[in-house]
């Protein structure tokens, strides 16, 4: 007799608590949190000139953030689905054009300015060292080419994005006083998007998730993202003085 193949094999799909803890695991024990350049900024080790090359990077990071969400949105195909998620593109680029009531875009580019960095730096891009860039457009295509649940699943690096914005919060307010406190707006506004967007993810990966299979794949997914970030701040570690 033949041993039926693994997906044949009778295999339940754990349930949904001990799904939802080993995604959780995931985060907790891979996100850039961990991350020595990250540690460093967080014990006010950083100099101006890395603070500055993080900020360039991770405005890289999220200018293409809505472009990764507009392939998610493609995917989805319940309209409540892409009502929710439609939400994500107005957070980072604004419900309209009115600058002054401009979304996360715009309040990077005030955090640039605020430690010394003009707009055009940012937005030329020219201070994203190559392996920032590599690590975007990884995470891009992901989004691009994998089926919508994967892609969705990655996003729940948001589950420990909240406490990691109060951190950095403190951290600023406490290390970095020559930074205008008034450009650490982004951080304030993300503690409560991340968290409402983790969750929304969050449901949408158990619904979906309903085999074994789809439920690792969901885990690798968020793998494959903790990477991600982990190779973009090693890229911005080790990229200058
Ligand atoms: O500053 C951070 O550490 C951080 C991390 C992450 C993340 O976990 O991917 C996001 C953000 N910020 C963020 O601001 C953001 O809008 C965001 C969207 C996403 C995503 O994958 O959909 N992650 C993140």
């Amino acid at each position: 007799m033949t041993a039926a193949p693994p997906e044949l094999d009778g295999r339940a799909a754990w349930p949904a608590a001990e799904f939802t803890a080993r995604l959780r695991a995931v985060t907790a024990t891979r996100y850039h949190d961990r991350h020595p350049f990250n540690q460093r900024m967080h014990r006010g080790e950083l100099t101006p000139a890395e603070l500055r090359r993080w900020i360039a990077a991770r405005f890289h990071y999220q200018r293409h953030i809505p472009v990764k969400d507009a392939l998610i949105l493609a995917g989805l195909d319940r309209p409540e689905e892409r009502r929710a998620w439609l939400r994500r593109i107005h957070d980072q680029d604004g419900i309209d054009a009115d600058p002054a009531r401009g979304g996360g875009i715009e309040r990077w580019l005030r955090l640039g300015e605020a430690a010394g960095l003009a707009r055009e730096e940012l937005l030329d891009a020219s201070r994203v060292p190559p392996g920032v860039r590599f690590a975007v457009e990884a995470y891009v295509t992901f989004c691009r080419r994998r089926p919508v649940l994967d892609a969705v699943a990655a996003s729940l690096t948001e589950l420990s994005a909240p406490d990691l914005m109060r951190t950095r919060i403190a951290a600023f307010e406490r290390h970095y006083p020559w930074i205008d406190p008034s450009g650490l707006a982004y951080f304030r506004t993300r503690v409560t998007q991340g968290a409402r967007d983790a969750d929304q993810a969050l449901a949408l990966v158990l619904d979906r998730a309903r085999t074994l299979e789809e439920q690792q794949r969901a885990v690798a997914a968020l793998e494959f993202k903790c990477d991600v970030l982990w190779a973009l701040l090693d890229a911005v570690d080790r990229s200058g003085p």
